[in-house]
């Protein structure tokens, strides 16, 4: 095995401390020969399918890749945009705002790269990138708020495996949640009251999570716990009453039983049930993309509407707007506070010595 080095490292050189900001990813173009690659490295993360290696060969190649990338490059044609897809463009300007935001605090110290963990800018590439301007301690920031084997634990084997084949490695944190964090209950809690202000409010406000596997829960995954804390908390923030809200898990894959209750499920049994308007979010995605533009904004509405339902909003994701970075930069800056403390130390140390020696010498 031979280590990838940074043999001309500058040994006067203080180093600079990274932020590697991910999400999840997105496919080159909305074609179907793009989503085949991207649906095969996606879906070949044994992360995201928990099933035994050789039986999901099988299903992959012979059926689902033969089926599913047509189907998704249609979605995806109906959310692209000139720039590409949403998750990538919000992703990009969540990682602008935050390196703007953190050059105001800590000066030049603090680097940002972004990356998604399946198709590019890969993490491999963006960890080159730091790595290459010097950074020597590494905050690994998943954008997602609610820790999950298939995002939070796939990002981490991302990162582990790229670092197994550096000789150095640098200092390391990994922000495997933040779904209960005050900044971030306030964020989410602000977006939906300024929702409030431009629209009445609706009979009911519907939280659509994500969903995985009830398997990958009842083995212990605390993604479930965490997004019903979610839900919790910003409901106390609003002063919400029971029946005013409610939780639901969207975005199922294949036939095992996922999380329930199901979104499209609960929708339209609100609508049979006299709801007449519903406002929908979607706190377990830190920005836009298919799955909330197309499944909630489109698919889901049309559930509703159909079902007898009258009035559906969806209320976008924190995306990058001022509150949203606020909150990330407040997140990054608590976690580094230690390594920017000892960077100060170090900056300190020699001036201090040198006053202390002169002092000495003054004595003598
Ligand atoms: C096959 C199993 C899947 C699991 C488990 C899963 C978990 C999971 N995913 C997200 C967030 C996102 N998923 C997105 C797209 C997407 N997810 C799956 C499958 C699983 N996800 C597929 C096949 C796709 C691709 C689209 C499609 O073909 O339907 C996205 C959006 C990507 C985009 O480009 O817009 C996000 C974000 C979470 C939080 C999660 C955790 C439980
Ligand atoms: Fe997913
Ligand atoms: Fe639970």
């Amino acid at each position: 095995m031979k280590y990838v080095g940074s043999p001309d490292f500058d040994h006067a050189q203080q180093g600079s401390i990274g932020v590697l900001v991910t999400n999840l990813g997105t496919p080159q173009a909305p074609e179907k020969s793009a989503l085949r690659p991207y649906l095969k490295q996606f879906l070949s993360d044994p992360r995201v399918v928990e099933v035994p290696r050789l039986l999901w060969w099988f299903i992959l190649n012979g059926i689902i890749l033969n089926v599913r990338p047509a189907r998704s490059a249609e979605a995806y044609k109906t959310v692209w945009t000139d720039e590409g897809s949403p998750l990538l463009i919000h992703t990009r300007n969540q990682a602008l705002g935050l390196q703007k935001r953190l050059n105001d605090e800590h000066g030049g110290q603090v680097i940002v790269e972004f990356a998604m963990r399946y198709g590019e800018p890969s993490i491999g590439h963006a960890l080159q990138s730091l790595m290459d301007r010097g950074a020597r301690q590494l905050l690994v920031l998943p954008m997602y708020p609610q820790y999950s084997g298939p995002t939070g634990g796939s990002t981490f084997d991302a990162v582990a495996e790229d670092l197994s084949k550096r000789r150095w490695i640098p200092d390391l944190q990994f922000v495997a949640s933040y779904h209960d964090q005050p900044g971030y209950i306030s964020a989410i809690a602000d977006t939906i009251r300024n929702h409030w202000k431009s629209h009445d409010r609706a009979e009911k406000l519907l939280f659509s999570y994500h969903g995985e596997p009830r398997r990958y829960l009842d083995e212990g995954d605390p993604y479930h716990c965490q997004c019903h804390k979610t839900t919790r908390l910003v409901a106390e923030e609003l002063g919400l009453a029971e029946g005013e809200y409610l939780s639901a898990f969207q975005s199922r894959f294949g036939r095992e039983e996922w999380l329930k209750p199901y979104t499209d499920y609960t929708l339209k049994e609100m609508a049979g049930g006299g709801v007449r308007s519903v406002q929908v979010i979607c706190p377990g995605f830190s920005a836009d993309c298919l799955e909330t533009i197309e499944e909630i904004g489109e698919e889901n509405r049309d559930y509703f509407l159909e079902a007898g339902g009258e009035r559906y909003e969806y209320i976008p994701c924190l995306n990058s707007t001022e509150g949203h970075i606020d909150f990330l930069a407040s997140l990054v800056s608590d976690r580094l506070q230690p390594w920017l403390a000892a960077k100060k130390t170090a900056q300190e140390a020699p001036t201090a010595t040198m006053a202390e020696a002169m002092k000495a010498r003054s004595a003598a």
